[in-house]
């Protein structure tokens, strides 16, 4: 496996938002959203073993696990199996940040181990990348499914997938909104999800707000 950054921080995102969190970015990604803030996790970063990526965790004493990139599960499934099986072991608690195109079957999660897929929109460029089959992989309650809203026709793709794939939240689906950061205000989002009731979580990525919103490994 390729490893960008390890980093502890705060939950920037997700439910978890707002907690001591280490994060471990991966190299690679095998998308390219127009609004990836993450661009230089593309190509920079040096081989590391899953036990040497161990190693750097327990150094920062902390017991929550955000695995990022670029793409995580595009790093070779064994390795990364591997590392969640060490993560389950030593109990930390697990997110997996996943960008929808990859086949979140192939992957054994233990028990506080997650995975937050990015549904990516019309205006990433990447909406007809997604691998829908992992729409009916998600484990309710668990998991939860992200959406990065750009503009109201994105919104309304959103929408639209939610009720296509009865992904309701009375069902125990986690569902996250957040704007595309500097794309859209986020008040009109807020409303939208408002205006129709909608069961979701609001989020603004809180990093960009605590730190300046280029700064790296934060
Ligand atoms: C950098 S990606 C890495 C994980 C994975 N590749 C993915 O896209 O989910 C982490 C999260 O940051 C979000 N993100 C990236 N650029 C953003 C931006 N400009 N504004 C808001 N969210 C952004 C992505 O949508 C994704 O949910
Ligand atoms: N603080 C902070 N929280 C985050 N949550 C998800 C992130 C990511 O880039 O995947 C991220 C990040 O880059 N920083
Ligand atoms: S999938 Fe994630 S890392 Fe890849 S380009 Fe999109 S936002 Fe960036
Ligand atoms: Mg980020």
């Amino acid at each position: 496996m390729r490893l960008n950054e390890l980093f502890l921080s705060i939950q920037g995102e997700t439910s978890s938002a707002g907690l001591p969190t280490i994060f471990v970015r991966f190299t690679g990604c095998n998308l390219r959203c127009t609004y990836c803030d993450t661009t230089y996790s593309y190509y920079e970063g040096d081989a590391i073993t899953p036990e040497d990526v161990m190693e750097r965790i327990r150094s920062l004493a902390c017991k929550r696990v955000c695995l990022t990139g670029g793409e995580p599960l595009i790093q070779p499934r064994a390795e990364m199996q591997a590392l969640l099986d060490l993560l389950a072991t030593e109990g930390y608690e697990v997110s997996i940040e996943t960008d929808g195109s990859i086949d979140i079957s192939k992957f054994n999660l233990h028990p506080r181990q997650r995975f937050i897929v990015d549904m990516k929109v019309p205006s990433s460029g990447m909406s007809d990348k997604m691998h829908l089959p992992n729409l009916q992989h998600l484990v309710p309650e668990r998991d939860e499914v992200k959406f990065v809203v750009g503009d109201r026709a994105d919104y309304e793709w959103c929408t639209a997938l939610i009720d296509q794939h009865g992904l309701d939240p009375q069902k125990g689906y986690q569902l996250l909104f957040s704007p595309v950061f500097g794309e859209i205000e986020p008040v009109e989002l807020v409303n939208w999800v408002l205006e129709d009731r909608l069961d979701a979580r609001f989020q603004l990525q809180l990093h960009k707000i605590v730190w300046d919103k280029d700064k790296r490994g934060v």
